[in-house]
């Protein structure tokens, strides 16, 4: 049986509206795609918990989560993975790529200009559509 994963995402916008975006490390499982920052959920932590702890060690800044944006399920070849995309922002600190090779703000309407991780084209797309 195939594994399932549940994992929080950030959607994170800045004061000229755009959107941080985050490309995955060749060492990292989906290699070079690009992905909102967040990660597996651990026991006992609800959306909100996980997301703000994720950001915490995977960029060094300080993060409020606000409200779900999108949820989705999607069917790798190996894993099922729950995406659970949160529009959030910035408390505290400057994005620092911790694992990640690079970060990006880009406005919504050039989102698509990047190879995404395949279960955030929903989302992707959700948000391109939003003013
Ligand atoms: N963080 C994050 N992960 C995503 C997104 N879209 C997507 O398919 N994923 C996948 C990539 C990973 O397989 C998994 C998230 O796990 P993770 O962020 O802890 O990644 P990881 O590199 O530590 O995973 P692993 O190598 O330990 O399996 O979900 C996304 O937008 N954000």
């Amino acid at each position: 049986m195939k594994i399932k994963i549940k994992v929080v995402a950030a959607i994170i916008e800045n004061d000229q509206n755009e959107i941080l975006c985050a490309l995955r490390s060749p060492s990292m499982s989906l290699p070079n795609m690009w992905e909102f920052p967040g990660g597996k959920m651990e026991k006992g932590e609800d959306f909100y918990i996980a997301i703000e702890r994720e950001i915490n060690e995977e960029l060094d800044c300080k993060i409020e989560a606000q409200n779900i944006f999108h949820e989705n399920t999607h069917e790798y070849e190996s894993f099922s993975i729950h995406l659970i995309c949160m529009k959030c922002r910035i408390t505290n600190g400057d994005p620092i790529p911790n694992e990640h090779s690079k970060l990006i703000w880009l406005k919504k309407e050039n989102l698509c200009s990047l190879k995404w991780a395949p279960a955030d084209i929903p989302a992707v797309e959700q948000l391109m559509k939003e003013k």
